[in-house]
């Protein structure tokens, strides 16, 4: 396998690197039959939105916003309904909602949905019972149950993918444009669990503060009716590219710019796992015109990352790369202040995020992969303080969460215990946070957003 990156890139130049976390199909045959239909299929976003979302995330680069980008860790079928889209649609504006109002800064909101359905994974054999069959990818790879048949890598679930793609953001867009998402509407978010949420009271306190101004506003002529801005948001949507012939298919040129853009989503990154310097996945995103991030976790040096912001973003331009560590609560302070003064020092102008969750997940004495709340919000606290001492910004938070019930990360004001984990534990790979968590982390983020501002 070549490593060279003296070719030009094509959308299918990674195909002379090294991919690793690749599904082994069983037929060639029948993979390039799947790309072949999807490459014929319509693009899932439009080059001009990539754009735009790439014009806000400077703005994040530059100190003037903050990025929320949250999820599942990974998307199932199985779990494929409107409830579910609509429950994590409103948390993630809820929490967008408390850091704009209470952080004081624009919010730029980008969802892990509609297309985070594969997974790199640790090993690529599991063994229960003395049975070994190969590791579950995603299920836009293979299916979770502990069968041979479900975990033999099928291409024709790139299609079912692709479709839920589709219709996750068609809602999503909907919820965003036709009046769900509209800021009179805050009071009427009151998901039912609300009316239990230990935070109720303070985001009933912020409630009525929003409604105080929109009154006021309205009073000045500024209403939902004639300001698009109070009416509808807009919510990008993300996911790691990682099974890159998915990715390759869904990569068009603009009719506008001539540049190349992978349309499955407005924003892709990087695995920690794939982050390689001279791996196909590099050279993948390195030559689409999206925003990409790329997750950096605590064995990258200065010397590294500098290399592979040359690699992903040669111009330097604002908003083109999102650095998302991912570094564990007990390893950042060591490790992030090198990294913070090497990209500083060289002048690089990118956007600094914290993802508390992969750095942090550990394995409760019942089996349940997990991670605790304190540590979660103890890594971004961290984050913040590397970076106010350092001078940069701490432009932004990549969360694994979910708008529903769940009981999947211990802690948090209703002290999820690792007995609890067993009580409501539904994810498809690792633990999320849920509404409540993700609702009180908000009001500590934007506490800590302000206090550094002001
Ligand atoms: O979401 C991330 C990875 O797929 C996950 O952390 C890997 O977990 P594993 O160690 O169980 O493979
Ligand atoms: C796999 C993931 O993270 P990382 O690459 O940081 O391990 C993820 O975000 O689900
Ligand atoms: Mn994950």
């Amino acid at each position: 396998m070549s490593n060279s990156s003296t070719q030009p890139w094509t959308p299918q130049s990674w195909r002379n690197f090294t991919a690793r976390q690749q599904p082994n199909y069983e037929s060639p045959d029948q993979v390039a039959e799947v790309d072949r239909q999807l490459a014929g299929y319509p693009p899932l976003v439009f080059a001009a939105e990539a754009r735009e979302l790439r014009r806000q995330l400077a703005q994040v680069a530059e100190g003037n916003a903050f990025l929320l980008q949250g999820g599942d860790c990974a998307e199932s079928f199985a779990d494929f309904n409107a409830n579910r889209i609509r429950d994590t649609f409103k948390v993630l504006l809820q929490m967008a909602v408390v850091l704009t109002f209470a952080g004081n800064l624009p919010v730029v909101k980008v969802a892990r949905m509609a297309g985070q359905y594969a997974k790199p994974r640790s090993s690529d054999m599991e063994t229960v019972d003395g049975v070994e069959l190969p590791s579950y990818r995603g299920d836009i790879v293979n299916g979770i149950e502990f069968t041979g048949q479900a975990r033999r890598p099928d291409p024709q679930r790139m299609l079912t993918a692709y479709n839920q793609s589709a219709a996750t953001l068609n809602l999503l867009r909907a919820f965003a444009q036709g009046g769900l998402a509209d800021l009179h509407q805050v009071h009427g978010w009151n998901l039912s669990y609300l009316e239990n949420n230990p935070q109720r009271e303070k985001y009933a306190q912020l409630a009525e503060r929003l409604q105080e101004a929109l009154e006021f506003m309205a009073v000045c002529g500024v209403t939902s009716e004639n300001t698009p801005a109070i009416r509808e948001t807009v919510l990008y949507t993300s996911h790691e590219a990682l099974l890159l012939n998915y990715e390759q298919a869904l990569t068009r040129t603009d009719s506008l710019t001539g540049k190349w853009y992978d349309c499955s989503a407005h924003m892709l990154w990087i695995g920690e796992r794939t982050r390689q310097l001279d791996g196909a996945h590099v050279e993948f995103l390195s030559g689409v015109w999206n925003p990409i991030g790329v997750k950096v976790g605590p064995g990258m040096s200065g010397d590294e990352l500098l290399h592979l912001i040359d690699r992903l973003n040669p111009n330097n331009e604002p908003g083109r790369l999102t650095l998302i560590t991912r570094m564990g609560a007990d390893t950042l302070g060591e490790k992030l202040p090198t990294l913070v003064r090497a990209v500083k020092r060289e002048g690089r102008s990118v956007v600094w995020s914290t993802d508390p969750m992969h750095g942090n997940t550990v394995k409760a004495s019942s089996g349940y992969k997990t991670r605790d709340f304190d540590k979660i919000l103890r890594e971004i606290r961290d984050f913040f303080a590397v970076h106010r001492s350092e001078g940069t910004h701490p432009g932004g938070i990549h969360l694994e969460m979910t708008g529903q019930h769940v009981t999947e990360c211990t802690g948090g004001a209703w002290k999820i215990s690792e007995a609890d984990l067993a009580t409501c534990y539904r994810t498809q790979c690792d633990p999320r946070l849920n509404a409540d968590q993700v609702l009180e982390l908000a009001f500590c983020v934007a506490e800590w957003l302000r206090d550094g501002r002001t």
